[in-house]
């Protein structure tokens, strides 16, 4: 839904109470436009000599009334427009990052964190904004000056005489006009600038201690600097307009003030008007000063909060790129065999495929391994069967199925991914681990932490699996980090588990516990892994090495070292490797 849709629709569903307070705040005004007149009449009196100790006293307290009755029904009317304000700036984040959740990896790898953060922050307060103060300056103001219009042409002041007071704030419409479009312009190019300054900070805070220990923060701080400056170009912009826009309304009201003093007092020494007629139009003037100020004020905040509302608005259009398609069904894949049929792909906007005519075929309950160099296309793969991207239609079946007539839910369920790096929430290992299911029983969340070597680790920890990590689980070493990510994907046992590089982080004899742990519990339940070390996969069904794309070879382990090629090639340098590592310990 269009976020104008949605902030006509919050208002219109919430008219009774907007109707409410806008009641409250009008008669509140209404009656604070009351006290020129009493000001007026006390003038008149004053001068005639009439008064006496009584009606002084009588004055005093009408004028209070005047105030209290101000004080409590504006008061209470901007309480209501207030939280009104608040309740939908709730529900618009509520629903922006329920929109976040639908969209997938290509646009997060298009948009940074800190860009998300300034729309959900900035973008969503400034709309706030304008329905709060906006509405319950625009009511104060307009009824004001209403009010006080009304009381001018009620009052025995002749007519002529008001009009030509007001007559410099009849411009008012023309200079709004003028100013509005302009106002809007600056304001989208601060909310694009202040996104770009929380994502340019985002960035400099997650890379922090790569900044330290390269001793790189000048450059850190220069280019901070930058996207500073950059806002502060773009604020000056629009202060300079908004300022002047600021200046001219206040200004019409001190020219009318002017023409009132000036005809206003001509006319009273003629004795044309009373000199109670005289204070009573110069009070409605000034009355209607501070009301145009705030509609200066509320016009640059509808600005910027229209501003705001393109940029969601701009931002709700996107259209989740991986979608159901009509059809889709839910399908089991419990031994289910996974066919790859000459598939290319290309990322958007690449402009070389990372995947090339791939064949591949992997029978229920099997284990495949994939090795290949950096770079060659392993993760691509994996995301392909994920459906994190699409893969050309027909190219990938799963049980049978093209994978895009299943159910995004069939795939996610069914399959647990583990990457190299799983992020680790704020939040106790326990959940960390049992993140697919919290209500996971703990010997189970255990029993996976076993699996992926990790149980002593944590249960030497001072709370155990109760032990909460600190912001990405920097209590964790990388290995540690590593495993209790493994025993994330293994909890799952799901009907395919796909390792991507997900034991490169431990030393060589936790690898071969795992590995091994990994078969026992796997049997008969398909597993692809992919790594760089030939140990983690040797033991796999089939194995295929990716080089540039392409699958270069497949075999057995023991078929692949028959043949010359990058298997056999890396098998040496890794043995090689092994044995050098080996030897210092050996002496
Ligand atoms: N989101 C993306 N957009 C554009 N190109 C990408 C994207 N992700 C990966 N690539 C490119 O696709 C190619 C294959 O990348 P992929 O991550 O699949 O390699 P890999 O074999 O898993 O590497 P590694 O072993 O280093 O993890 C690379 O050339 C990479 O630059």
């Amino acid at each position: 839904m269009k976020p104008k849709r949605m902030l006509r629709d919050y208002i219109k569903s919430k008219w009774h109470v907007y109707g409410f307070a806008i009641l409250l705040i009008a008669a509140g005004n209404a009656i604070q436009s009351y006290y020129p007149r009493l000001l007026g009449s006390f003038t008149d009196r004053l001068q005639q000599g009439s008064l006496s100790h009584g009606t002084i006293v009588d004055y005093s307290l009408r004028l209070l009334a005047v105030g209290v009755a101000f004080g409590v029904l504006a008061g209470a009317g901007q309480y209501v427009v207030m939280r009104l304000g608040r309740l939908y700036e709730f529900d618009m984040r509520k629903k922006l990052f329920a929109h976040f959740t639908t969209l997938s990896e290509r646009f997060y790898s298009k948009n940074g964190v800190g860009k998300l953060l300034s729309y959900v922050m900035n973008d969503v307060t400034a709309v706030r904004e304008s329905i709060s103060m906006g509405i319950n300056q625009t009511t104060n103001a307009t009824i004001l000056i209403l009010s006080a219009i009304v009381m001018m042409t009620l009052s025995d002041i002749p007519l002529y005489l008001v009009f030509v007071c007001v007559l410099p704030l009849l411009l008012i419409p023309w200079i709004v006009t003028r100013f509005g479009p302009v106002i809007r312009k600056r304001s989208l190019s601060v909310q694009d600038s202040l996104g770009k300054m929380t994502e340019s900070a985002e960035e400099q805070f997650g890379g922090i201690r790569v900044t330290k220990k390269f001793a790189a923060e000048e450059t850190m701080n220069r280019r901070f600097g930058e996207a500073v400056d950059r806002i502060r170009d773009s604020q000056l912009r629009l202060v300079r307009v908004s300022s002047l826009f600021q200046a001219i309304i206040p200004f019409l009201g001190a020219l009318s003030m002017i023409v009132t003093i000036a005809y206003g007092g001509y006319l009273t020494i003629r004795h044309t008007i009373t000199l109670g007629n005289f204070v009573e139009l110069t009070l409605y003037i000034r009355l209607m000063v501070a009301p145009l100020q705030q509609i200066g004020n509320v016009i640059n905040t509808m600005q910027r909060s229209r501003a705001s509302l393109e940029r969601i608005g701009d931002l709700m259009a996107v259209e989740p790129d991986i979608r159901e398609s009509d059809g889709a069904r839910h399908r089991s894949l419990d031994q289910a065999a996974v066919s790859i049929r000459h598939l290319s792909f290309a990322y958007p906007d690449a402009e070389r495929s990372s995947l090339r005519d791939i064949s591949l075929d992997i029978p229920p309950g099997r284990t495949l391994g994939i090795l290949g160099k950096t770079g060659s296309g392993k993760t691509t793969l994996v995301k392909l069967l994920l459906r994190a991207y699409d893969p050309p239609p027909g190219t990938i079946r799963l049980a049978g199925a093209d994978i895009r007539d299943l159910t995004l839910e069939s795939l996610r369920d069914q399959i647990a991914y583990v990457p190299q790096e799983g992020f680790l929430f704020s939040t106790t290992i326990r959940d960390n681990i049992a993140f697919y299911k919290r209500d996971t029983a703990l010997p189970t969340v255990e029993k996976a932490a076993k699996q992926a070597q990790i149980y002593g680790s944590i249960a030497e920890l001072p709370e155990s699996f109760d032990t909460r990590l600190g912001e990405r689980g920097v209590t964790l070493s990388g290995g540690q980090r590593q495993r209790t990510g493994l025993a994330r994907g293994l909890i799952k046992d799901a009907p395919v588990l796909i390792m991507d590089d997900s034991v490169s982080a431990v030393d060589a004899v936790t690898e071969k516990r795992i590995i091994d742990g990994i078969r026992k519990a796997r049997k008969g339940k398909t597993t692809i892994i992919i790594a760089h070390r030939i140990s983690a996969l040797k033991h796999a069904d089939e194995i295929v090495v990716m080089d540039e794309g392409r699958i270069v070879q497949r075999g057995t382990h023991l078929e692949l070292l028959a043949q010359t090629g990058l298997y056999a090639t890396l098998h040496a340098i890794q043995e090689e490797g092994g044995r050098e590592d080996a030897e210092p310990t050996a002496r």
